[in-house]
């Protein structure tokens, strides 16, 4: 048992985790099933956005030059020549004073360089006036306004969102190269854990943490494989994880990392060969995180806390498994907010204290959510965002300034604050 555990600083445990792991290879996928997913390609232009010059407007497309002069007492008269609703196009020449009657998205016939809106004009019987004179190329969307062929939309490794979609189908990318996501199997550990749908008796709890991290690689748009609780037993466990590695590309375990009797899995991972990136940081909760890696698969061993056993995963197998997925902006945005409440227990650790952000007009206010203990589970509940302690002498006060991780963005606001 090593009970001489160096801690190191939190920011360089996170260094040597993320240090350590790399891209996946990419494959190919539907550009509708691509949401979500890193382009592992340049997404390129591979046209002229718009492609051809079309009315922005409803109304009539004009040569601009017959408008010269046109003014509310001397108003220009245009006759409709042809129609060119959407969707089609017309290779009619206009003559002097003609105009098209076009629709929002026609192209533009080459003879019109201008578009009048139809509020501009005022209409007779297959003719109107206007009262202004049209600058060449107004009311238009000039082709390539928008991108050239060949430009660099989207560069490698930026997670695919809506707009991502919408420009693969405007190119005509029936598919993508995307990374592969990592297979991550998730290994509760205790042989106090019992399944939910067994009965509770005195020494035995439910296994909360294997369902958490479910959840957090579901926010990362991971799929984990869940394995069935292992009881603390050396050789059981040792099995397990030895056939665990043939199936998947990262491990994550929780519970027996610290010091205890039954805390198997430091010494598991040794016994596996693995080099271990560090088995202690200076943080609360999750001082006992252990990081090892066996390979090129990364074995989180997270601790059986459940405050501990999130914020290690926050902190250490997310950004990890975001470069594994090619991702190119794997850290939790911190930004700087406003302690909305009091914190007073003073430690010589960074604390990380699980927080109910509310996003106000002023800025953003981080209320510690409850019970805060490494034990404690409710308050990850409440919580959509990490206040940052940085250890110390003191406790700390409603009013401070705080650096607050944003670990939920999936949680908004309660008022629009336009
Ligand atoms: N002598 C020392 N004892 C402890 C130290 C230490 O430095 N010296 N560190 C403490 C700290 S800090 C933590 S955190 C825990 C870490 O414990 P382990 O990672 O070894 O985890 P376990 O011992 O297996 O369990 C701890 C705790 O969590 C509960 N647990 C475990 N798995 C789950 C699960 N899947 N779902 C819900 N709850 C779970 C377990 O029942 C224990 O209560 O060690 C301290 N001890
Ligand atoms: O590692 Mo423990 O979670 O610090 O409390
Ligand atoms: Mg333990």
């Amino acid at each position: 048992m090593n009970l001489n555990r160096k801690p190191i600083p939190v920011l360089e445990a996170v260094d040597r985790a993320v240090a350590e792991v790399t891209p996946l290879k990419s494959e190919a996928v539907p550009y509708r099933e691509a949401y979500g997913r890193i382009l592992a390609e340049d997404l390129k232009a591979t046209m002229a956005v718009p492609h051809f010059d079309k009315s922005a407007m409803d109304g009539f497309a004009i040569r601009s030059k017959d408008s010269i002069g046109a003014s509310g007492d001397d108003r220009i008269e245009f006759t409709v020549a042809e129609e060119v609703p959407a969707g089609s196009t017309s290779d009619y020449i206009l003559k002097e004073n003609e105009a098209f009657r076009i629709m929002t998205g026609a192209p533009v016939p080459a003879s019109a360089d201008a578009v009048v809106m139809f509020e501009q004009a005022k209409m007779g019987d297959g003719t109107f006036t206007v009262r202004k004179a049209f600058n060449p190329g107004e009311n238009i969307a000039i082709k390539g306004e928008e991108c050239q062929p060949g430009e660099v939309i989207v560069p490698r490794g930026t997670f695919i969102n809506p707009g991502t979609v919408a420009t693969l189908a405007t190119f005509g990318y029936e598919n993508v190269e995307v990374y592969r996501q990592p297979v991550v199997g998730i290994l509760a550990t205790g042989s106090e854990l019992i399944e939910i749908d067994q009965p509770l008796s005195p020494g035995k709890i439910r296994n909360s943490n294997g369902p958490m991290i479910l959840s957090q690689l579901k926010r990362m748009n991971i799929t984990g494989k869940m394995y069935a609780l292992e009881a603390d037993d050396f050789d059981t466990l040792l099995e397990r994880v030895e056939d665990m590695l043939d199936e998947v590309d990262a491990i994550i375990t929780t519970g027996g990392v610290s010091v205890g009797d039954y805390d198997f899995l430091p010494k598991l991972y040794e016994a596996l060969g693995a080099e271990e990136l560090f088995n202690k940081v200076g943080m609360r909760p999750g001082s006992v995180t252990t990081v090892s890696m066996l390979g090129t698969v990364p074995l989180f061993g997270l601790s059986g806390n459940p405050s501990a056993c999130y914020t290690g995963f926050e902190l250490f197998a997310r950004p990890a498994l975001l470069k594994m997925m090619g991702h190119d902006k794997i850290y939790a945005p911190v930004v700087d907010g406003v302690l909305d409440g009091d914190f007073r227990k003073a430690n010589p650790f960074t604390r990380f204290v699980r927080a109910e952000i509310d996003y106000r007009a002023g800025g953003i206010y981080a209320r510690p959510a409850g019970f805060n203990k490494s034990n404690a589970v409710t308050s990850i509940a409440r919580s959509n965002g990490i206040i940052v302690l940085p250890g110390g002498s003191r406790g700390y006060q409603k009013g401070d300034p705080v650096k607050v991780m944003m670990t939920d963005m999936t949680t908004g606001a309660r008022q629009f604050n336009l």
